[in-house]
């Protein structure tokens, strides 16, 4: 599934129409299907539809219909100035008897669900006296609010804060980058002919049915040798090894994501953890002799995090380089040596490395990790909400993941498991891709079962469970599809 953004999604629409397809049918679709999630979410709770005068207006026009056949009470408040399909959908409402009044006169009341269906993907830019007024006043409601399309203001501000919003043929970018404003996110089909869906060329969503093909394999004459081996390579020993856990961490998400084995390399004096691993303790950042066929280096190497990222390329194994290990001279260093790495940054990481602020590129990651790929020719993996993943052309973002793991050391455990992918053979950007959908599924497994006060060893031990879940086509999606 590609995420489109608003420009994209019109392209799509404008082609279904030039061959021959009823735009109409699509505007019937959209306000049918959001009834259905309407009804699903709130019953025969009465509705206040607003309506703008562009085709949001429209789907919200064709919603009061079918909410009134369903016999759930609607009052409706229209922009004035309807053309085209919004205005069929118009006066498709008004031969069923139902006042529409003038946007202006809108009134919230007491146990009603409001539907925003005032802007969607046609909005030029920020909302300005009347609308910006109305957004607000609807957040101020504090009643339901279900979002058609999406969140009218969106991806500007002032926005509605929805309680729910149905997205129509695809997701697009606001949907997945200011996701709080959407809150429970439901995707409909509404007919539009497929092929205009697939667009190799947008960032993919990262989905179970791409991601299932690439989990590794475990034959039955598996062993711990052809499995996959991780090294490790992080710690520092100054500061009384403050990181030692960090790690120790990598190791367990690595051994959680399926590695036959894992050389732990750090400083002499970091507990010898998990039982499960092979230690190598060293004095200082070295690179041991040791049978792996990936690394994950940097974690909690302090000030060594450069010299493990330098010591570590000596191998010219595929290379998962985070916390510490990411600077910009050990990027250029695996770019120029031809070593295969996925670099792990945060935003503030990632901004180091492209010299901007952590707001900025918390703003925009897709643009911040695409650009991040791009300098460095290598991949990344952009940790955030949503995480980011990035290889020359190809972006991809997660679905999974919440909250509950901004916790210290989660990201350690995500080294771990990717170095266990690209152990097991995977190419970076798949190993990066799936390895984040797991950890992110992991965590949201947690946060379902104890919400918040997930420790990052929690998130290790859910792996497999993830994994499980993945292997079995039993995930279900981050969005609901209608
Ligand atoms: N086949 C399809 O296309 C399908 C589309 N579908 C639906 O259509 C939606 C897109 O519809 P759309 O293109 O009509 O735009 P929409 O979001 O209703 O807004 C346009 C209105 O906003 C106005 N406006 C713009 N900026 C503004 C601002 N800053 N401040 C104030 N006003 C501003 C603009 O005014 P204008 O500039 O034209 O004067 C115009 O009146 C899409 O999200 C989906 O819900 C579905 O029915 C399925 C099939
Ligand atoms: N609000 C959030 N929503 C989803 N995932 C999150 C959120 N906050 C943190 N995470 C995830 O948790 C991990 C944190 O990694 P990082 O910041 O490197 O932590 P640490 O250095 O403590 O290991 C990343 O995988 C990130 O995507
Ligand atoms: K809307």
């Amino acid at each position: 599934m590609r995420l489109f953004t608003p420009e994209a999604m019109r392209e799509a629409d404008r082609k279904a129409v030039e061959r021959g397809y009823p735009s109409l049918l699509l505007m019937e679709w959209a306000g049918m299907k959001a009834a259905r999630v309407y009804l699903e979410l709130f019953g025969k709770a009465p509705a206040l539809v607003l309506a703008g005068k562009g085709n949001n207006g429209g789907d919200g026009l064709v919603l009061a219909r079918h909410l009134l056949l369903e016999g759930v009470g609607v009052r409706v408040y229209a922009a004035g100035g309807q053309t085209g399909d919004a205005l069929l959908a118009l006066q498709a409402l008004l031969a069923h008897g139902v006042e529409v009044g003038p946007l202006e006169e809108a009134s919230f009341r007491e146990g009603e669900v409001v539907v925003d269906a005032l802007f969607g993907t046609g909005l030029k830019g920020p909302l300005t006296d009347f609308y910006a007024e109305l957004v607000e006043r609807v957040n101020r409601a504090g009643l339901p609010v279900l979002a058609l399309d999406l969140p009218s203001g969106l991806p500007f501000s002032p926005h509605v804060r929805a309680t729910a919003t149905v997205a129509f043929a695809a997701l697009k970018t606001p949907h997945l980058l200011q996701r709080e404003a959407c809150g429970k996110l439901y995707l409909a089909e509404i007919g539009l002919p497929k092929p205009l869906l697939e667009r190799e060329d947008l960032p993919e969503v990262a989905s179970p049915e791409a991601l299932r093909p690439l989990l590794p394999k475990r034959p039955l004459t598996a062993h711990k040798g052809s499995v996959g081996r991780v090294g490790v390579l992080g710690g520092y020993k100054g500061e009384g090894l403050r990181y030692a856990g960090a790690p120790l961490l990598a190791a367990l998400g690595a051994y959680r994501m399926g590695a036959g084995l894992v050389h732990l390399v750090a400083p002499e004096g970091t507990p010898l953890e998990p039982l499960e691993a092979v230690f190598h303790p060293v004095p200082s950042p070295t690179l041991p002799p040791l049978k792996a066929e990936a690394l994950a280096v940097g974690m909690g190497g302090g000030p060594w995090g450069r010299a493990w990222a330098l010591k570590a390329l000596e191998a010219r194994l595929p290379t998962v380089l985070d916390a510490d290990a990411l600077h910009p001279e050990v990027a250029e260093a695996y770019r120029k040596a031809g070593v295969p790495a996925v670099l792990t940054p945060h935003a503030g990481e990632a901004g180091r490395l492209l010299g901007a602020s952590p707001e900025e590129v918390a703003k925009d990651p897709l643009t911040a990790a695409r650009a991040l790929a791009e300098r460095t020719g290598l991949a990344v993996v952009l940790k955030g909400n949503p995480t980011v993943v990035a290889e020359g052309e190809r972006l991809s973002v997660n679905p999974t993941g919440n909250p509950a793991l901004a916790t210290g050391g989660t990201g350690d455990v995500l080294s771990g498991a990717i170095a266990a992918l690209l152990a097991a053979g995977l190419r970076p950007f798949d190993a990066a891709r799936l390895g984040v959908y797991l950890h992110g599924l992991a965590g949201d497994l947690l946060a379902e079962e104890k919400g918040v006060g997930l420790l990052a060893r929690e998130v290790a031990e859910a792996l497999p469970r993830a994994r499980r879940l993945l292997q079995e086509g039993r995930v279900s999606p981050a969005f609901f599809p209608r």
